[in-house]
């Protein structure tokens, strides 16, 4: 592929596929992965911990004013991982009970105001693989390539039950389940930037693919459009 840049925009529901899609293609492509959902796990780990009140916008506010997010390659795998005020959280941030309030946090506006400038500011020299809800309709409306994910939900939930279960096997499959339908509900009924396809994104179904087809797919959708951004 040509040294031209584009940023790519990934969407889609819960536990899709859509971070493994996005690193895979940094990789590939040497692009920079920014995973945006963390940004809003961090967030709702910090007013967890603090015991944020985020009815209050005055105390989420202040709250917003303590919190510095970063991502730094992890230096084993060179995977990107995130930093809440210097503290590596990409492992706790995984935990279910960060997943059970983190959609209700991200419905926040001064919340995703807050994550949404910062995003729109790593995307600014290009070159960006980022993957989220609102990516492709909000945070990079102009990116050359939009992906859509989605899979059956069945099949999400047994991929993300067996990630959590090697974490804790009290973890049942209900309670998978239960997050992950609550979340798509929060996310695509907000207020607030909710979970849309964007009208140009391609809709890719994993249900039935593996993470080397689902790659060798967008691969080729890559290489069109940075021929079409030259
Ligand atoms: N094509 C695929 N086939 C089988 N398993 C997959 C495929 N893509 C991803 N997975 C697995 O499904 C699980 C969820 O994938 P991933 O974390 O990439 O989803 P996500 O959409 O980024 O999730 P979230 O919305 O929670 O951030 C992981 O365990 C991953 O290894
Ligand atoms: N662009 C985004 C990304 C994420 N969210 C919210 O964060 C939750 C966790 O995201 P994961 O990708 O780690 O599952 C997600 O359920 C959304 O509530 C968002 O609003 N916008």
């Amino acid at each position: 592929m040509g040294t031209e840049k584009i940023n790519i925009a990934i969407d889609g529901f819960s536990s899709c596929g859509k971070s493994t899609l996005a690193k895979q293609l940094a990789k590939k492509l040497n692009y920079t992965y920014i995973d945006s959902g963390a940004m809003y796990r961090a967030i709702t780990l910090y007013f967890l911990r603090n015991h944020i009140d985020w009815t209050d916008e005055d105390e989420i506010g202040d709250a917003l004013k303590n919190i510095n997010l970063s991502f730094q390659p992890n230096s084993k795998t060179g995977d990107s991982e995130i930093y809440l005020n210097d503290e590596n959280i990409e492992y706790v941030i995984r935990d279910l009970v960060i997943a059970e309030k983190v959609s209700e946090v991200a419905a926040i506006r001064p919340v995703r105001e807050f994550a949404v400038k910062q995003q729109q500011e790593m995307g600014k020299l290009k070159g960006v693989v980022m993957d989220g809800r609102d990516i492709g309709t909000t945070v990079f409306p102009d990116a050359e390539l939009k992906i859509f994910m989605t899979a059956d939900i069945t099949v999400r939930v047994e991929r993300r039950f067996q990630e959590l279960y090697a974490k804790n096997p009290n973890i049942t499959i209900e309670e998978v389940k239960a997050n992950l339908e609550m979340r798509d509900y929060i996310d695509s009924h907000r207020e607030h930037s909710p979970l849309r396809k964007a009208a140009d994104a391609l809709v890719i179904d994993n249900t039935n693919l593996t993470p080397s087809e689902q790659l060798i797919k967008v691969l080729e959708e890559c290489k069109m459009a940075v021929k079409k951004s030259v």
